[in-house]
């Protein structure tokens, strides 16, 4: 897929901009903070409905306006259809798929699939488990829509029952208790769902990671770099359904595992078991990039993830869009170059970068300068 034109209203610092797209290499060159992240940020918005950048959609809005706006023309097998999205922090977003409003701004999630290079990608391997999270279920959604159903009940079940437990260690622990079972059972179905998915997932993506790492690190093997899952729910043995697991199957140990860890939890005022507690080990050797890695492992691990991601998708059978954004200023010529090599064949590829120097030679293609809210074809 490609986008093949890009409007934004009040977008970040855009009040009004117009961006005609092609398919293959484009590039945003530009000075500092001039707005190059912005344009590509709008359209992994649009892909999964969050930021790589910020938390919260209040930033997204240009400050002193009310709602932003991004319309991205996108090419699929194709066929275009315009993809639309309204920010309004505070208030419900609003989605549109060719002038028509959807039921649920969700319903847009995936329909455009990117994978996003970024400098910030050093976290996904260094940083909290949350990041690690993120990362899967943000792939988890462009692969199967679904489920940011799925994730957006966790996230509310979740919400309430932590509430919930905030009560009981506050004292009311007999009322708790009353309404705590069924909340259990809302977790413990949702979070098997959630985390039946990203087990699945997990098994998909481990040998493109071994495969991605080998290409990214010098001298290495498929074999040299893992990823694996660490649940809080006690999972069947491998050898049998672990790697295909169904999520049925996974709701009485994750039952069991609620009621043996209540008291803690009321103690705490916090969940304790499910996909929120969960991790993702990626390691290198038989170590955890995580507190053990050199920083050129650590960057190649966090490259490796998003490769695979990229190939993933791929094989899945549509290519998605590849951002990377600043990435090329924060590696080493060596993997620069093998970064783009490996990237080149991409339906679309865009590139922001400070100066053109920093683009490889191997991503020519289109360029647009980026100054003072203007938006250039060079
Ligand atoms: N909500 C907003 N309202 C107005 N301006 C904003 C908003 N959010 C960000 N900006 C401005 O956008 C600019 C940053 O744009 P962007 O991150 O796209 O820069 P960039 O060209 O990618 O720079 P760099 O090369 O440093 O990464 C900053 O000047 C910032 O003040």
């Amino acid at each position: 897929m490609h986008v093949s034109h890009l409007t934004l209203h009040d977008f970040r610092s855009y009040a009004d901009v117009e961006v005609p797209l092609e398919a293959g290499v484009t590039a945003f060159v530009g000075r500092n903070g001039q707005g190059k992240t912005n344009l590509v940020e709008a359209i992994d918005y649009l892909s999964r409905l969050s930021s790589h950048r910020v938390a919260s959609d209040t930033p997204l809005v240009r400050a002193g306006a009310e709602q932003a706006i991004v319309r991205a023309a996108v090419v699929k097998e194709g066929r275009t259809a315009v993809l639309e999205v309204e920010l309004n922090p505070g208030r419900a977003n609003r989605g549109r798929i060719n002038k028509s409003t959807l039921p649920r701004v969700r319903d847009l999630v995936g329909l455009v699939r990117t994978v996003v290079f970024s400098p910030e990608d050093l976290a996904l391997v260094k940083g909290d488990p949350g990041e690690r999270r993120r990362f899967l279920d943000d792939l988890l959604v462009l692969r199967t829509p679904r489920l940011a159903g799925v994730r957006a009940d966790h996230d509310r079940i979740l919400k309430q029952r932590n509430s919930l437990l905030k009560t009981a260690r506050a004292g009311n622990r007999a009322a708790a208790e009353a309404t705590l079972d069924v909340w259990d059972d809302h977790l413990a179905r949702v979070g098997s769902e959630l985390l039946a998915a990203r087990l699945r997932l997990v098994t998909d993506l481990a040998p493109y990671v071994g495969k991605a790492y080998a290409t990214v690190a010098r001298g290495a093997t498929r074999d040299d770099a893992r990823i694996a899952y660490r649940s809080s729910v006690p999972l069947p043995e491998p050898g049998e359904d672990a790697g295909d697991p169904d999520a049925a199957a996974l709701v009485p140990a994750f039952l069991s595992a609620l009621t043996e860890r209540r008291r803690d939890e009321m103690d705490r005022g916090l969940s304790l078991v499910g996909p929120h507690r969960d991790e993702l080990l990626v390691s290198v050797g038989e170590l955890p990039v995580k507190g053990y890695a050199s920083h050129g492992e650590s960057w190649s691990a966090a490259l490796a993830l998003r490769l695979a991601s990229f190939d993933l998708l791929r094989d899945d059978g549509d290519d998605p869009i590849l951002i990377l954004d600043d990435v090329f200023a924060e590696l080493d010529v060596e993997r620069r170059a093998q970064l783009a090599e490996l990237v080149a064949g991409a339906e679309q590829v865009l590139v922001t970068a400070a100066v053109e120097a920093d683009v490889p030679a191997a991503l020519a293609g289109a360029r647009f300068d980026v100054a003072g809210g203007e938006v250039t074809r060079a």
